[in-house]
Order: structure tokens, then C-alpha cells, then sequence
């Protein structure tokens, strides 16, 4: 059995919650992985199959984003065992319950994550008065409803063309997931110029050559329909994502989705990382040695968080956005010419910058800050 120490190192997790309650059918985890920089923040991702690895993985990934995007918050994430699509009614119970659960945990900030959204955090908030991502009525910037990682990634994407001799004008974009991050993304390079050549949900792709239109693949997906049901186009199955011809690759969906396995079939130049951890290291590193650029998720996908913390500080959205772009576009530009200047991958690159950013964050708490 995989026990959460097997899990840990220098940086964390500094603690993990697991919460049960059988009444309302509620199993759920919290990982607060480092707190050195200030109070974690992190999704709360509700999925049938999560688990505690992917919860302390995903953790580690917002500690190392908060860090590289400069963040006064360390890194936390939570996960809910659930189907996220029951009926609203049991779903405002389970993430109550949830919420007036982990409630205590006062170093763990609660925002949208897979299968939660503004709604959500409203239900959180109402439970213990603490989450950020919150419905404009109640002074939130609704980050997924206005694209705020969407926004980010297409500023990632830009920043990193002359790193890999691309225009974005013409570019082929293919995006694996087109929920909040997918399709906001996808929104917002068409609008640059990008052509949106195939979507996938969990239920089929969709491809079409002379481009899609992101607005009405999400005008499908509102009425309950998968993309694949768009009439113009080539629909597939999901998996058929991964052999669109392309230039830059998108996932935003589940973890793992790229392994040793399958990297070969990706035909692309650059993968935005949309997601979070959305390909294993092996996948990483071999679509490196074929020369394809990889943003790593913490660098690439950023945008929710900063969003999520400004409006926990109070600024307005135009702030938040702004911060957004300039944010984005600096790490992207500071972990690409690093990882050309010492030829290693850019994750390997972009994690030094953020374990020393962490590590001299700890320097200055008793006990590292992890009690
Ligand atoms: N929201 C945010 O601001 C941020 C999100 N992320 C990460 O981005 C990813 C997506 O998040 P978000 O957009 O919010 O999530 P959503 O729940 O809004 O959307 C997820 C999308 O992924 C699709 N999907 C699920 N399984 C598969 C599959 N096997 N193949 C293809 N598509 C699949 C879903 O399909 P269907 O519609 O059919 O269910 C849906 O379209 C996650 O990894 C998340 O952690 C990272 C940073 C911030
Ligand atoms: O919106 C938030 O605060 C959550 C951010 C997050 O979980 C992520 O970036 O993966």
C-alpha cells in the first residue's frame, strides 16, 4: 500500500486530510504540500477515480506554480471520489460536507478545480467563508466562466513561438479536454490567428482541417453534447486526439494522458500544458529528444491561480488579467532561454527556479514553515 510518506520530501506534503462522511456518501482527501510562502491554494478536483497519489502529485504542482508565479501562497490540492455530473442537489451536499470537513484546515484556500466551478466555491464559502474562484455576486472574478488559464496559456503559447520557429497566425491547434481551460484557450489563440483543427471531451473528437469554431463547440457542450457531435467536421473517439497532425498540442484534461507508451504518435512541434501534470516525465523527455518544446503545466498553466490569489487580495479583474499576461509571459520567456542556456528540458529548468524560490521561502520559517 502506498503510504504518503513513500510520497515526500524536503518540500512537503506537510499534511494530509482524509475525510469520510458515509452519511452523504462523501470520501475525500486533502494534501497541503507547502505553506512556506503563505496559506496553500489549490483546486478541489470531484472525479470517480482520483486518488491519493494523484492528489499529492497535483499538490506538488501547485506549490512549484505558486512559487514560479510569485505567489504569497504555498501549494495544496483536494480531491472529492464522485461522479461530478449527479443531480445539483447532491452535489451542493457533497461539497458542503466536504467543505465544513476540511474547515479547520485553515492553511488550505479551496478553488475550482476537474468537476467543480464557480458554484461550487460559493458552496464552500457559505460552509466556511474561505475559497477563492467565487461567483461575481459575491466579489469573486469567476476565473473559468472569463477563461483566466485559457488567457495564460495563450500568452505561454506566444511567448514560446520563437523557441520553437513557429507564427501563431496559420498555427494548427489541436486541444485534448475543452472544458474551461480547452476551450478558453482555444478562443483565445483562434482570436490571434490560430486554427483550431480538433477538440476532444471524454466522449469523441472532432476534426476539421479548415478550423473550427470554438464558440459553437462550446455552445454544444452547454446543451449536454460531446464535440464530437459537431456537424462540421470528423468525429472519433477521444483517444483520436493524440494523432492530429498539428502544430501545437493542448491537453487539458486528466493526468497521464501523453506516457512512454503513446508519445510517439503526437505529431506537433509544441505542447502547451494546459492541464495539470497531463504527461509523464519518460513522455517528456522523448518528445524532447524529437526536438518537440513541452511548457510544462506549473509554468504554462498559471493563470487560474494568480487569478484565484488576486481575488483573494482584493484586486479588480483588469488587475488580475493584467498580471496574467505579464506573469505568463516573463516565466515562459525566463525557463525557455534557461533551459537553451543549460540545454536541460524546460521542466528541469523550470522546477530549479521554483524548488529555490520554495526552498529560500522555508529558510526564513521556523521549521521550514511546515507546522
Ligand atoms: N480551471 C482552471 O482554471 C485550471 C485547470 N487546470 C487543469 O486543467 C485541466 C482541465 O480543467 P478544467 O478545464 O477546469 O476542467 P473541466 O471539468 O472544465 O473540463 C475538463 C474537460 O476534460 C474532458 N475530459 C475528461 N476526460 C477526458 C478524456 N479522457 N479525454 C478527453 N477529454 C476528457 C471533459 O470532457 P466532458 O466535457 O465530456 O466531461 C471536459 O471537457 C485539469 O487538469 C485541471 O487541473 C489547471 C489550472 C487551472
Ligand atoms: O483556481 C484555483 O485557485 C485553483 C488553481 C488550481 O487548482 C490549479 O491551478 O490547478
Amino acid at each position: 500500500m502506498t503510504t504518503v510518506f513513500d510520497l515526500a520530501d524536503d518540500l512537503g506534503p506537510a499534511k494530509v486530510i482524509h475525510v469520510h462522511v458515509p452519511k452523504v456518501g462523501l470520501k475525500g482527501i486533502l494534501v497541503v504540500d507547502n505553506v512556506a510562502a503563505g496559506p496553500s491554494i489549490g483546486g478541489v478536483r470531484m472525479a470517480p477515480d482520483v486518488s491519493l497519489t494523484e492528489c499529492a502529485r497535483l499538490a506538488r504542482a501547485m506549490t512549484l506554480k505558486n512559487a514560479m508565479a510569485g505567489l504569497p501562497h504555498g501549494g495544496g490540492k483536494s480531491v472529492i471520489f464522485a461522479d461530478p455530473k449527479m443531480p445539483a442537489s447532491e452535489k451542493e451536499q457533497l461539497i458542503r460536507a466536504f467543505a465544513t470537513a476540511i474547515g479547520s484546515e485553515t492553511q488550505y484556500i479551496a478553488g475550482p478545480d476537474m468537476g467543480t466551478n464557480e458554484q461550487c466555491m460559493a458552496w464552500v464559502h457559505d460552509e466556511i467563508g474561505r475559497s477563492v474562484g467565487l461567483p461575481r455576486e459575491l466579489g469573486g472574478i469567476p476565473l473559468d466562466q472569463l477563461g483566466a488559464t485559457g488567457w495564460g496559456l495563450a500568452h505561454a503559447v506566444k511567448a514560446a513561438l520563437p523557441f520553437c520557429d513557429l507564427d501563431l497566425k496559420g498555427a494548427r491547434v489541436a486541444v485534448q479536454g475543452f472544458g474551461s481551460v480547452g476551450y478558453h484557450a482555444a478562443r483565445f489563440l483562434a482570436a490571434e490567428g490560430a486554427v483550431i483543427v480538433a477538440a476532444s471531451d471524454s466522449r469523441g473528437t472532432i476534426y476539421r482541417p479548415e478550423g473550427l469554431d470554438p464558440d459553437a463547440l462550446f455552445r454544444l457542450k452547454a446543451e449536454g453534447k460531446s464535440v464530437g457531435e459537431c456537424r462540421d467536421g470528423q468525429a472519433s473517439g477521444p483517444e483520436e486526439i493524440i494523432d492530429v497532425e498539428c502544430d501545437i498540442w493542448i491537453p487539458a484534461a486528466r493526468p497521464d494522458v501523453v506516457t512512454e507508451q503513446n508519445a510517439d504518435r503526437l505529431q506537433t512541434r509544441l505542447v502547451a500544458e494546459g492541464a495539470n501534470i497531463p504527461l509523464t516525465s519518460g513522455a517528456e523527455e522523448l518528445l524532447h529528444q524529437r526536438g518537440v518544446l513541452v511548457l510544462p503545466d506549473f509554468v504554462a498553466n498559471a493563470g487560474g491561480v494568480i487569478c484565484a490569489a488576486m481575488e483573494y487580495h482584493g484586486a479588480t479583474q483588469t488587475a488580475a488579467f493584467d498580471a496574467i499576461a505579464e506573469k505568463l509571459t516573463h516565466n515562459t520567456t525566463q525557463v525557455l532561454q534557461a533551459a537553451t542556456e543549460d540545454r536541460v528540458l524546460p521542466r528541469t529548468a523550470a522546477v530549479k527556479i521554483a524548488k529555490e524560490r520554495v526552498r529560500k521561502a522555508m529558510a526564513t520559517r521556523r521549521w521550514g514553515g511546515m507546522v
